[in-house]
């Protein structure tokens, strides 16, 4: 695919074009004012307001791209660019905070292996064959030291098996005796009578760039724009009055993220202040400030913010 020679002008930004990551990429992008018109079936869109194209690859390919250089940015998740052996390749810029999730070692419940180390020499089924194979290479080695048949013909070497999806059912199909695969909140690995004996690698989405991009000023815009976006969804903005006298207590409660903005009110004994503050946290942060005696507490939501 020479895109960059169709495109000689415009930065390329790889999107995830389906699958879990989608959604919250336009999210993204809309919160960035990146906008774009992709017409029906295309993979390509050129950026309206920008000198951009955005690329919409499956999320499994795009830090193979973004590692070659043939797209300049991409989004996906930083399990993918492992299992493309990009990470030398990219530079992660950020992480997204969203697509959260761990690859994990599953056996069945009933009659599974009880370690990874009782796996050597058995089945395993997975999409992710890279990392699995570099992951059960060093089981597969330390188990052959431990037994004395390193570099034998007894040694044992555990079978990896390609699956493109559905992984977890693979145990119940007799096709594998454990499967790699992501976990979320656990319900499909319960769902089909497994458990995680181990972690192999905790992943989100990250905002990746070639080392050499095109439009290394263009980078730098869309990295800070996205950041703005990230934190604007973090963060709420908070306004409440208090006394003087406990500002001090008020502070340590919303620190802000340099420091508070502090207004006189008419009354001297009193001040207005107002900060920014982390959303997952803020229902106790004003039960906080409630108890110091802070009046007309106010939160607003921030629709967008540069930090
Ligand atoms: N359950 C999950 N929770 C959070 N993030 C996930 C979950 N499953 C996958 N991801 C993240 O999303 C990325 C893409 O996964 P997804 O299953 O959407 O792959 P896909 O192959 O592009 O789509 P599809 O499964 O529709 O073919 C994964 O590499 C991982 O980073
Ligand atoms: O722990 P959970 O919250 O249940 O999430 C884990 C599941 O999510 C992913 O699959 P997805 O649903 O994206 O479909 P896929 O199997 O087609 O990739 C992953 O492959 C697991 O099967």
């Amino acid at each position: 695919m020479e895109l960059i020679k169709d495109l000689p002008d415009r930065l390329l930004f790889a999107i995830p074009k389906k699958g879990r990551l989608h959604s919250a990429c336009l999210s993204l992008l809309e919160g960035a004012d990146i906008q774009f018109h992709r017409k029906n079936r295309l993979d390509i869109a050129l950026v309206k307001n920008l000198p951009i194209a955005l690329v919409f690859l499956p999320a499994g390919d795009i830090a193979k791209f973004v590692g070659e250089g043939n797209v300049d940015l991409g989004i996906t998740g930083q399990d993918m660019v492992a299992e493309a052996e990009a990470q030398d390749k990219v530079t992660e810029i950020l992480e997204l905070g969203f697509g959260k999730c761990r690859l994990c070692v599953q056996v069945p419940v009933k009659n599974g292996a009880a370690s990874v180390d009782d796996l050597v020499g058995k089945r395993i089924a997975t999409s992710f064959e890279g990392i699995s194979k570099n992951f059960f290479d060093e089981v597969d080695a330390k188990v052959a030291a431990a037994n004395g048949t390193a570099g034998t013909d007894a040694q044992k070497k555990t079978e990896l098996v390609f699956v493109s999806g559905s992984v977890e059912a693979a145990c119940a199909l007799g096709l594998a005796d454990g499967i790699v695969d992501l976990v979320e909140s656990g319900e499909t690995m319960q769902a089909a009578g497994l458990h995680d004996i181990v972690t192999i690698l905790s992943s989100q989405a990250v905002l990746i760039a070639s080392k050499k991009p095109s439009h290394p000023d263009l980078v730098q815009t869309i990295a800070g724009r996205i950041k703005g976006v990230i934190a604007a969804q973090k963060y709420v903005y908070i306004n409440y009055n208090v006394e003087r006298k406990h500002l001090k207590e008020a502070t340590l409660i919303t620190p802000g993220r340099q420091a508070p903005t502090v207004s006189p009110l008419e009354n001297p004994e009193w001040v207005a202040v107002s900060s920014m503050v982390l959303k997952h946290n803020v229902a106790q942060t004003m039960d906080d400030l409630e108890a110091i005696g802070a009046r007309d507490i106010l939160l607003f939501a921030i629709q967008n913010c540069r930090v």
